[in-house]
């Protein structure tokens, strides 16, 4: 398009500078991995830096991963003190996997989902980068052939394939931590490590980088009449615009404004965290809270807590998870043409193709592995007085059979509204040589934030970890999408 010059800040860079070879054996013999090291402190800043050190956040929070390397069904649990209340936190099956934030010194144990009497496994959290708790029935330290034996006792063909991966994995956690610094929080698949994402990822080099972007969504400022916002009902290719086709009902957009600029502000490096001023226009809020008003808000949850297969023992243990007190409900990107608009100006700033983020016909991206898309619907949330979301990581962990291993990729927050008291997005763990307080972004009407919650090796990013603040007074109002990597795990209709 001649309007369009050039769409976007970022020139080609081969391959992320942040990525360096490691040789890895995990038993198939040396093979060579891509591996994230994380830039010197010194790079994070323009002009001198304030540290050559990098500053302990007072948060020493992190991703706590669990293994069941065993082929029994266990219940998993909190204890929060020796001897003290115990709480069920979820199932896991045989030879599965799961994560929470947690503290050193946190207290977990598996028992048998048969025998809630039983602790097969107790840990104690201990501190970054110790992410890794493995329960293995089966291994006898520095004895192989012993634990040889008790896998060949105890294990059928597949069992002992799914052990086998988790072994590599350890094997390849072990290399992958002496080499980066970091616990490899991915699985070892049937190939080799996770893949890389596959979608872009913004380099974030120093604090106040400011990269650009164009689109040609551009803002609503004026509401159209509801009926022309009833949802969308056409399906695959018939949703892709040209270059020359017009945005859907343009004649409600800003005049003689072809296309508009999106800048992206680097708030943080590590994690990868951007900031967009005016990413919604005041029209496009009106609309979302328009929405609101009729749609019914629910309480929200977590993945982490509550599970409906405890023994009858355990279910008294139960509780409703406390880590998120805020209301929510999903808005489908064909709920209304504004909502769909504000999809492809996401799909423009993450430089990901708005096909991937609907469903699609079959001849549209053929490359990839499924049909499915590559994000959630829209979550709209609501925090009261009081509410918040404690610190956790919006990447979740796959089965060991899992050989896509989806995961969220990036996910990005639009504020609705400004002026509350508290209910900052907090970033507790971000690395800087000035402070050990949070990287606290205050929720201002149409800005969003971006960041995302893997490296470019496709490991997750422990240092993702984040906090919807507690309101103090007021109320806050924010959508967010969240976009995986390759694709998402299920299909949500
Ligand atoms: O409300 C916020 O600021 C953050 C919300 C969040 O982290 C989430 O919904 O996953
Ligand atoms: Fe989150």
């Amino acid at each position: 398009d001649e309007d369009l010059p050039q769409t976007c800040s970022w020139t080609s860079i081969e391959k992320d500078p942040s990525l360096k070879e490691m040789i890895y054996d995990v038993g198939d013999g040396p093979k060579p991995f891509q591996a994230y090291v994380e830039p010197p402190l010194e790079s994070f800043y323009k002009g001198d830096p304030p540290s050559k050190t990098r500053v302990v956040p007072k948060f020493n929070g992190l991703a706590g991963k669990f293994v069941n390397m065993s082929n029994k069904n266990l219940n998993f649990y909190w204890e929060s003190a020796v001897g003290g209340a115990v709480h069920l936190m979820r199932h896991y099956k045989p030879f599965s996997t799961g994560g929470t934030g947690t503290f050193p010194g946190h207290r977990f144990f598996f028992s048998p989902d048969n025998d809630p009497d039983t602790r097969v496994k107790e840990f104690v959290v201990g501190e970054y980068p110790q992410n890794y708790y493995v329960y293995d029935p089966y291994f006898v330290e520095g004895d192989p052939v012993q634990t040889e034996k008790n896998l060949k006792a105890n294990l059928n063909k597949k069992e002992r394939k799914q052990y086998d991966k988790w072994r590599k994995t350890l094997l390849f956690n072990e290399q992958y931590l002496n080499f980066t610094g970091r616990s490899y929080l991915a699985n070892y698949l049937d190939d080799g490590p996770r893949k890389a994402p596959s979608h872009f990822m913004w380099p974030a080099d120093y604090f106040g980088q400011e990269h650009w972007v164009v689109t040609k969504e551009t803002h609503f400022d004026r509401l159209p009449p509801s009926d022309d916002l009833d949802p969308i009902l056409i399906t695959g290719t018939k949703r892709v615009l040209k270059d020359g086709d017009p945005r859907i009902l343009q004649e409600y957009r800003v005049k003689d404004e072809p296309y508009m600029n999106m800048t992206l502000k680097v708030l943080s490096v590590i994690p990868r965290v951007f900031e967009i001023q005016n990413f919604l226009s005041p029209t496009e809020i009106d609309h979302i809270l328009d929405l609101a008003g009729g749609i019914e808000l629910h309480e929200s949850t977590t993945g982490d807590v509550g599970t409906d297969r405890g023994s009858d023992r355990t279910k008294g243990l139960e509780r409703k998870t406390k880590t998120r007190t805020s209301k929510n409900s999903w808005v489908p990107r064909e709920k209304s043409p504004i909502i769909d608009a504000i999809y492809r100006r996401a799909a423009d700033l993450t430089r990901i193709d708005e096909a991937l983020l609907r469903s699609r016909d079959k001849d549209e991206h053929p490359e990839v592995p499924t049909k499915r898309k590559v994000c959630e619907e829209l979550q709209l949330v609501h925090y009261g007085p009081e509410q918040e979301y404690t610190a956790h990581h919006d990447f979740g962990h796959t089965h060991i059979d899992d050989n896509l291993a989806g995961a969220r990729f990036a996910t990005i927050l639009f504020y609705l509204n400004e002026g509350m008291e508290g209910g900052h997005t907090s970033f507790p763990r971000y690395v800087n040589g000035e402070s050990f307080h949070e990287l606290a972004v205050k929720p201002e009407a149409g800005k969003a934030v971006l960041f995302y919650s893997q490296l470019p090796d496709g490991n997750m990013d422990d240092f993702s970890q984040h906090a919807a603040k507690p309101i103090i007074e007021g109320e806050k109002w924010l959508i967010n999408l969240w976009i995986w990597d390759p694709v998402k795990d299920t299909e949500d209709e």
